[in-house]
């Protein structure tokens, strides 16, 4: 079996419009997959698709290499964190678990123990949920999300409204996970940049339609490093810069130039200005091009 999850056309219609748009994802066992979009762009409908929640108007998806109805027998293998989990709030972490292990037929002992170990909540007692940081009810999503031992587990948004120690700490979970338990995660985030510390694959939807799938290699070439140069006299500059067979620049006001070839460091760049008589007030190596990419490829500049 090549693919753990695969989808063919999927879609689904809500009146005329299309939330989802022919979409056909590769997932492979061991992945981190991560889909990625703006708000609205799909990815929620994508995910309560595949976890059962709402059936496709159009096309399917294999799971563990059985589709459609076949498919449902290996819904017990993933685990889900969609939207509101089914949190009791009154209840203490440990008795939210130990409901939800019920309904999945974990009977094995330790097992509560352990999924709280496992998602940082082992010191929390009996603490009432309704009491819990959002952090913390996002860590008892997940926990309540691995509770059936599942091969799959799907979560959206994890780290939606954390602070960065709480999105760092949830990462490192996952990761750990994916590690030694080899877990595959479907994870929707609206932030490229925070996906791409985790994610080994990616898959990026723009209304409705997947736009594009790729390694987390690929993404990285093509985000590569830029220098942000600035001189007090940029026509002169540029001429320097092809004068050292710097093709890939960009003039982007009118003191700043971007380039976009890969260099050890600006040093050389500043001493060929200097020779020439141009000033350098500034260089920088930037490396955010990861949302440049992003935005390009949605053909967009408003927020992600
Ligand atoms: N039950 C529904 N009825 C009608 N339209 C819906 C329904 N659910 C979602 N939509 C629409 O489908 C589109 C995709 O929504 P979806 O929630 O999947 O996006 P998303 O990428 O997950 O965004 P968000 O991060 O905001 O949840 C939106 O235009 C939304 O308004």
């Amino acid at each position: 079996m090549e693919y753990l999850l695969t989808t063919n056309g999927l879609t689904k219609q809500y009146g005329r419009h299309k939330a989802v748009n022919a979409v056909n994802l590769h997932i492979r066992q061991g992945d981190i997959y991560g889909l990625i979009g703006r708000n609205g762009a799909g990815k929620t409908t994508i995910l309560k698709m595949l976890s059962g929640l709402a059936a496709p108007t159009e096309g399917e998806f294999s799971l563990f290499g059985k589709t459609g109805r076949d498919s449902y027998e290996y819904m017990s293998r993933v685990g889900t964190l969609i939207e509101e989990p089914g949190i009791y709030p009154n209840m203490s972490a440990a008795e939210n678990l130990r409901l939800k292990c019920l309904a999945v037929g974990v009977r094995k002992k330790g097992t509560v123990d352990e999924l709280l170990r496992t998602v940082g909540l082992a010191d929390v007692g009996k603490k009432k949920v309704k009491k819990f940081s959002l952090g913390m009810k996002q860590r008892l999503g997940i926990a309540l999300a691995l509770a059936g031992n599942p091969d799959l587990v799907i979560l959206d948004e994890p780290i939606n409204g954390l602070d960065p120690q709480g999105i760092a700490e949830i990462r490192e979970t996952l990761l750990r996970l994916n590690k030694e338990k080899n877990i595959t995660f479907i994870i929707s985030s609206h932030i490229l940049e925070e996906l791409s510390k985790i994610a080994s694959n990616y898959g990026m939807i723009h209304d409705g339609v997947l736009l594009q799938e790729m390694t987390r290699e690929e993404l990285l070439s093509k985000c590569s490093e830029r220098i942000e140069l600035k001189t007090n006299d940029t026509r002169k500059a540029c001429t320097v810069l092809e004068g050292m067979g710097i093709e890939k620049y960009k003039v982007v006001d009118a003191d700043t130039i971007q380039i976009f070839e890969r260099l050890n460091d600006g040093g050389d760049i500043t001493m060929a200005l200097a020779g020439n008589g141009v000033k350098t007030m500034g260089i920088t190596v930037k490396n955010e091009a990861l949302e440049d990419y992003y935005l390009n490829l949605t053909g967009g500049t408003a927020n992600v």
